[in-house]
């Protein structure tokens, strides 16, 4: 018999790269939640047996009141945090045709930036290896 007790299953996290301009929008996390105060792609977690994509579309309009087209699925990876790891599933959107103006319902600051800024910003470090994965 095995003794190691398993690892509870990666939380599955969608996240949106929206591109508008050229640009990319990063939210920054309120202080006191998980990793506050560091910037994120809008997202957030799959409920279950919900489909990603469906996942994103309300997590989008719930956090930002806006809606999508999804033109890309990257590579969903797991990622290890100290308090466990999460299965980031990130999606390259744009704005709908229509889409209400996003704002920001539940973090602190929306921003639009250049890809090579991406970096410059205190990233959830979950979501590093989502900028190396953008052309
Ligand atoms: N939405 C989103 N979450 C991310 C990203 N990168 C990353 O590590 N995460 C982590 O994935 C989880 C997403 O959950 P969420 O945004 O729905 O969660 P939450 O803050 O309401 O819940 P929590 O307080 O349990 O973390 C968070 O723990 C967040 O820290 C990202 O780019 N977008």
């Amino acid at each position: 018999m095995n003794a190691t007790p398993a690892l509870p299953a990666p939380v599955p996290v969608v996240c949106a790269v929206i591109i508008r301009g050229g640009r990319i929008m990063l939210a920054q996390r309120p202080p006191g939640k998980k990793l506050g105060g560091l910037w994120e792609f809008p997202g957030g977690k799959v409920e279950p047996g919900e489909a990603p994509e469906a996942a994103l579309h309300r997590e989008l309009q719930e956090e930002l009141g806006c809606s999508v087209r999804i033109t890309q699925a990257l590579a969903p990876f797991v990622h290890a945090y100290d308090w466990g790891s999460i299965k980031l599933i990130p999606f390259v959107c744009e704005l709908a045709k229509g889409s209400t103006e996003p704002h920001p319902h539940e973090h602190t600051a929306l921003v639009w930036v250049e890809h090579e800024e991406l970096l410059r910003y205190d990233l959830a470090p979950a979501d590093v290896p989502v900028v190396e994965m953008l052309d």
